[in-house]
Parts: structure tokens; sequence; C-alpha cells
């Protein structure tokens, strides 16, 4: 399975709005599994599509423990296309993210506590629902990636 480059803060396609995936054929399976890889290999707890160069509407949330969050949910990674965001919590919490195309940052950001969201699986099926803790947090991370939106515009 191929990896792919990450695009790092500079790269016009980090600041693009995604375009809406429309087709949900082989070669958007083949993209999910060169996101995936790239995720594993660069040991995220998320990815997004435009990170590599791909300015569609899919991300992949992993959530998975680690040091800066002990108790985050180990998850099977869930690819999330066409996701979008239903409602948000009118708490907010500030807490450290990282992000692999802004390399040796972290960053305190300001997060709503849960998500109502709405996505599609690769084969198109519809899914809807609440994400709360880390997940809504990585969650959260990766739409704005969708949007052009990385850290450095989104902190407070
Ligand atoms: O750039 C990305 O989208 C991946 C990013 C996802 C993310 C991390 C933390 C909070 C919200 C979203 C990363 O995985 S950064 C690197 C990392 O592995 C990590 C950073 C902080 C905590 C846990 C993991
Ligand atoms: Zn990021």
């Amino acid at each position: 399975i191929q990896t792919a480059p990450i695009a790092i803060t500079g790269d016009p396609v980090l600041y693009q709005k995604a375009a809406p995936v429309t087709v949900f054929d082989d070669s958007l399976e083949r993209l999910s599994q060169t996101l995936m890889a790239t995720m594993l290999q660069a040991k995220g707890v998320g990815i997004a599509a435009p990170q590599i160069g791909v300015s569609q509407r899919l991300f992949i949330v992993a959530s998975r423990p680690n040091e800066r969050y002990p108790d985050a949910p180990l998850m099977e990674p869930m690819v999330m296309v066409n996701p979008a965001l239903l409602s948000g919590s009118s708490e907010w919490e500030s807490s450290e993210e990282g992000c692999l195309s802004v390399p040796g940052k972290r960053l305190s950001i300001a997060r709503h506590r849960w998500v109502e969201a709405k996505w599609q699986d690769l084969q198109g099926n519809a899914y809807s629902g609440r994400l709360d803790g880390f997940i809504a947090r990585i969650f959260q991370h990766e739409l704005d990636h969708l949007d052009g939106i990385t850290l450095l515009e989104r902190v407070t």
C-alpha cells in the first residue's frame, strides 16, 4: 500500500475548501488506503485528504490512548466521507493539538466538547451521531482541514 507525502504549512492545498465526494468507486477506496497508510506511518490520530494533496471531503479519525490524552478511547480507524457538523455543544474546551501539516507545534485550541455529526462511509451509506471527548476534537480538527483551516488559523 502506498503512502503519500504530507503537505505542510504554506502548501496551497491546505487552504482550499475541499470538494464533496460524489463517486464511490475503487479510486475512492485506494485514496482511503493511501490516507490510512500515511496516517499510520506518521503516527497520527487522524488525517484529512487535503493533507496528502487531494482536495476532497474525506478524512480518517483514529483515536488511541497517547501520552497527551492517556484516557483517549482506542477505536477502529473510521473513514468519514462528506462529513458535516450538525450542531456543537455550547461548552468549549481548550486542549493541546498537534498537526501533521504543522510539524513540531503543539497549540492549545478551543473546541466544542461534543458534536452532532453526519457522514458517509466508503460505500456511500449515511450515518449520523454524537461524538464527544477526544474523538469530537479530532473530528473538528479534520473538518477544519476540509475547509482550508489549520491549527495556525484556529489558535485563540
Ligand atoms: O494533522 C492531523 O490532522 C493529525 C493530527 C490529529 C489531531 C491530533 C490532536 C488533536 C486533534 C487532532 C495528529 O494526529 S497530530 C500528531 C499526533 O499523533 C498527536 C498529537 C496530539 C495528541 C495525540 C496525537
Ligand atoms: Zn492537522
